[in-house]
């Protein structure tokens, strides 16, 4: 087993879907279980705050889009109007923060009846375990799912709840993934130097902007995960950024 060694690591910032998740239980999963319960959560919880804030950021984020197809949403729109643009946003697999807050509220009963519990690839809570203790700072994440939506797969995962291995979690609300900003705020946040944090990702342009933001970053090869272009092959390798199929591959101080 070949195996990649990052010097200087004190903390770990890891991605969900496709690192620690396969990619088929996110899309196969809880995004059906989203498409098909939604209607009727939102329908059952009018008065939710939780629900009204997330409505409030859809009406907000639609009245920003430009490729959605039908009038924007009003300031308050039936069950029907939003159902219409939520379906737009899932069939676009958006990582909108409105659509992500409803998705985690909506999966939360599927978690805690043990309809649903969250994938983790094998490797996954023995590398926490070492993690946990080695590591000054711990272990955190950032996904573009709702932080409760992140509680809710690591609290009732297929190896039982992992929530004590993890300091801290992050979703868009620190910004996109793509975006070198929002990782100065989770650095800022963790209250770590840049360097001294790993980021673990599928995603190569979340790589980028990890590593713009002058974190080590580590690209995660799940079964499942999209391939890479040799054209973002070879921006990764002149970046050093290397690739790992596992997180035992990974050596830390
Ligand atoms: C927190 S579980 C649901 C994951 C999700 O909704 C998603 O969009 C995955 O995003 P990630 O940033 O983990 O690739």
């Amino acid at each position: 087993m070949t195996t990649l060694s990052f010097p200087g690591v004190s903390c770990m910032l890891l991605d969900i879907e496709g690192t620690t998740t396969s990619i088929s239980f996110v899309h196969d999963v809880l995004f059906p279980y989203a498409a098909a319960n939604l209607e009727a959560f939102l329908r059952s919880h009018p008065t939710d705050p939780n629900v009204i804030r997330h409505t409030n950021l859809l009406v907000e984020e639609c009245a920003a889009e430009s490729a959605y197809p039908h009038a924007p949403l009003g300031p308050s729109p039936s069950v029907e109007e939003l159902m219409q643009y939520i379906r737009f946003l899932m069939a676009a697999d958006r990582k909108s923060p409105g659509l992500k807050g409803l998705q985690g509220q909506c999966w939360d009963a599927a978690y805690r009846s043990g309809l649903v519990k969250g994938h983790l690839f094998a490797d996954v809570l023995p590398a926490f375990r070492r993690w946990s203790t080695s590591l000054p700072k711990g272990v955190a994440i950032y996904s573009s799912g709702s932080v409760p939506a992140q509680r809710l797969l690591f609290g009732f995962s297929e190896e039982g709840d992992l929530t004590p291995y993890l300091v801290d979690y992050f979703d868009t609300g620190v910004g996109a993934k793509i975006h070198a900003s929002s990782y100065a705020t989770i650095t800022q946040r963790l209250d770590v130097s840049p360097g001294a944090i790993l980021f673990a990702s599928d995603n190569p342009l979340e790589l980028l902007a990890a590593h713009e933001a002058g974190l080590q970053a580590v690209l995660l090869d799940r079964p499942g995960n999209a391939p890479i272009s040799s054209e973002m092959a070879a921006r990764l390798e002149a970046l050093h950024i290397g690739t790992v199929q596992s997180f035992a591959q990974i050596e830390l101080p």
